[in-house]
């Protein structure tokens, strides 16, 4: 059976541990890790019949066949490579660490030359099936256009940097313009998905993003607009917030466990 080991036991790590622990997945959860050891306690104890080990990632990867990140940006750095080193193969959430062409290009080769799978799940967007078979020729634009309630976009880099007071927007706004290279330095727990539609299609640079603060919204908006040789497409997806991250959207952690339940299922539906 593949045995997992979970990095970040926030929202999304939860979900993956409590889809294992309900038989969802076929999979072994050998070890999990946070920063906030009450975090990791807390998932470990909400547990039926798992009993994951608490082991950093240099340990972890000695026991396991797959690392999932789901942690942060940072978390990409310091562990996905050490796992590779260890020839596990790894599922990333925070996407958005691969805009760095260095990192991104270091994870490649130690894939390559360890034999290893890195899986980018889709997380809160749909579109990247069709956007994946449409870059086989010539895609001319990718956009994503986020909407989020105000008080899903706290925290980011560039609403601090810019002084921008959430609680004081009313109507519709703008907030950011620009390529998913800066977008997902800018609101690095917000647009990883910017991220994964950039490794899909036309890559970081080229790939135009904007993000729309809204506060007559309950649910973050992503929509896609795809245009190539193929003709065009647009997708549309109105996530409701995960509960305990708003932040994050309750589709993101679905994925997450649907890629999982694709890693250990024979049949592998999609493109
Ligand atoms: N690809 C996609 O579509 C999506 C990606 N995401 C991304 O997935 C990741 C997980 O999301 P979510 O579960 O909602 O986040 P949460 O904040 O709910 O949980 C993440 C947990 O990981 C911890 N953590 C962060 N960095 C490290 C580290 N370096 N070492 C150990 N622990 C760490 C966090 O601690 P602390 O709170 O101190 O940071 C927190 O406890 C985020 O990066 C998020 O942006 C989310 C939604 C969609
Ligand atoms: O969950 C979402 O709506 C998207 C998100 O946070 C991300 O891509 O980082």
């Amino acid at each position: 059976m593949l045995r997992i080991g979970v990095i970040g036991c926030g929202t999304i790590g939860t979900s993956i541990c409590r889809a294992v622990d309900d038989g969802m997945i076929e999979a072994e959860l050998v070890a999990v890790y946070d920063r906030h050891t009450e975090g990791v306690e807390k998932l470990k104890s909400s547990l039926k019949n798992c009993r994951p080990e608490t082991l950093e990632v240099m340990e972890m990867s000695r026991q396991i066949d797959l690392l999932v990140e789901c942690a942060s940006q940072e978390a990409v750095y310091e562990m996905i490579p050490v796992a590779l080193a260890a020839h596990c193969d790894v599922m990333i959430m925070s996407v958005g660490a691969l805009a760095d062409d260095k990192l991104h290009r270091t994870i490649e080769k130690l894939a390559k030359d360890n034999n290893c799978k890195v899986y980018l799940p889709s997380g809160a967007i749909v579109g990247l099936d069709g956007l994946k078979s449409a870059a086989v020729e010539e895609i001319y634009s990718v956009t994503l256009t986020t909407q989020k309630p105000p008080g899903g976009l706290a925290g980011a880099p560039f609403v601090i940097r810019n002084d921008i007071d959430l609680d004081k927007i009313t109507g519709k706004t703008v907030l950011f313009e620009g390529p998913a290279s800066e977008a997902v330095s800018a609101f690095p727990a917000n647009v990883n998905v910017a991220a994964s539609l950039s490794l899909a299609g036309i890559g970081f640079d080229k790939t135009k993003v904007r993000i729309v603060a809204n506060p007559a919204l309950t649910r973050n908006i992503h929509e896609i607009t795809v245009e190539g040789a193929f003709g065009e497409f647009t997708t549309r997806v109105e996530n409701i917030p995960s509960p305990a991250n708003p932040r994050s959207s309750f589709l993101a952690p679905l994925s997450a466990i649907a890629t999982l339940k694709k890693i250990v299922n024979p049949f592998q539906i999609g493109t």
